[in-house]
């Protein structure tokens, strides 16, 4: 059954770019990537430090903004430099830094609804020559093809729940994946239990940010955020609120975070909406190779 699992998902679900691309998303190619190259390279020459030539970077001393108690600073506070070479170099080095210390463990990205776990997922897999796979997708084929709304409106949220947690029990003993989970895979400890098999990544977004991106692109495929009429922005915020008034503890969890604010903070940006998926996706694995890190000091001095 497992290895059906395994070998249905190696060859038809997660190199199925159909399937992957059915949710809206802003997956980038490389390409765009020069766009981004200016404010990158101001960021870097303003801020960042020659290279060391150890593999790992050491903490600068540069100020630090605003950090959530469990998670460090961020690659803005590093010490890291990469003028001279573009976004996509320095993807793919913070890739190459990371993967003997990932050894093939899989990526789970976890965050509210809309934070952009499958655009910076998609990213990551591909630096990382990972497959990307969307748990939410996974149930979606797992019920007949029908849409995680539907799913909602059928059968519930618990079934939804259920299957959800299923699909997690049934990645986690895979591995090379980045997977994107729902925004509530979090609340349940079991679903925690299945991720920690791999790393966790929580893509933090303010609110704001994320009630704008959902009213920009609707509600139809987002259950929980389904609302009458009214102010789309406005009702979107309220129940975005509601939720992480919930679950933000159970973000928490994750053992690495993306702060956008912070980002946008070293970047002097008074709001975070123009903050790149690729500049989140260099972020994200500036934080994964700090997690992995601290994990194999903890090795170190514990004699493994
Ligand atoms: N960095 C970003 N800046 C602006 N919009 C973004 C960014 N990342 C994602 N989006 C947009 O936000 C919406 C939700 O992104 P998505 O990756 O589907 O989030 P999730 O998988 O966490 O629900 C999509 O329309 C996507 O294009
Ligand atoms: O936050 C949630 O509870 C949910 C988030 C959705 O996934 P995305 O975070 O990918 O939108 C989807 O799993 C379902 O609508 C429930």
């Amino acid at each position: 059954m497992e290895a059906k699992f395994a070998q249905s998902m190696q060859f038809s679900t997660w190199i199925d770019s159909e399937k992957i691309l059915r949710k809206p998303s802003g997956s980038i190619q490389f390409g765009q990537i020069r766009r981004d190259k200016k404010r990158l390279q101001m960021l870097i020459s303003g801020h960042l430090q020659p290279k060391k030539t150890s593999t790992w970077h050491r903490p600068g001393g540069l100020e630090v903004s605003r950090t959530h108690k469990k998670f460090p600073a961020s690659i803005f506070e590093s010490g890291s430099h990469y003028a001279s070479f573009d976004e996509a170099m320095i993807l793919k080095h913070k890739s190459q830094e990371i993967m003997p210390y990932l050894n093939g463990r899989c990526i789970y990205l976890v965050g509210m609804m809309g934070s952009g776990k499958t655009t910076v997922g998609k990213i990551l897999s591909e630096v990382l020559g990972y497959s990307f796979c969307d748990s939410d997708v996974l149930v979606e084929d797992d019920v007949d093809g029908i849409s995680v709304a539907e799913i909602f409106k059928r059968y519930g949220e618990g079934f939804f729940r259920d299957k959800e947690t299923e699909m997690l029990r049934k990645l986690s003993l895979m591995h090379r994946l980045v997977v994107s989970t729902g925004g509530g895979a979090v609340i349940r400890p079991i679903n925690w239990k299945y991720m920690q098999k791999g790393v966790s990544i929580w893509l933090d977004v303010p609110l704001d940010a994320l009630a704008q991106r959902i009213a920009d692109v609707g509600t139809h495929s987002r259950p929980l955020l389904h609302h009458g009429s009214g102010d789309a922005y406005i009702k979107t915020f309220r129940r975005l609120s509601n939720l992480f008034e919930e679950r933000g503890d159970a973000y928490a969890n994750a053992n690495a975070r993306v702060s956008l604010e912070n980002i946008a903070a070293k970047m002097g940006l008074r709001d975070v909406s123009n903050l790149t998926p690729t500049l989140i996706a260099i972020e994200a694995l500036e934080q994964i190779g700090g997690f992995l890190r601290g994990e194999d000091n903890g090795m170190a001095i514990s004699g493994f």
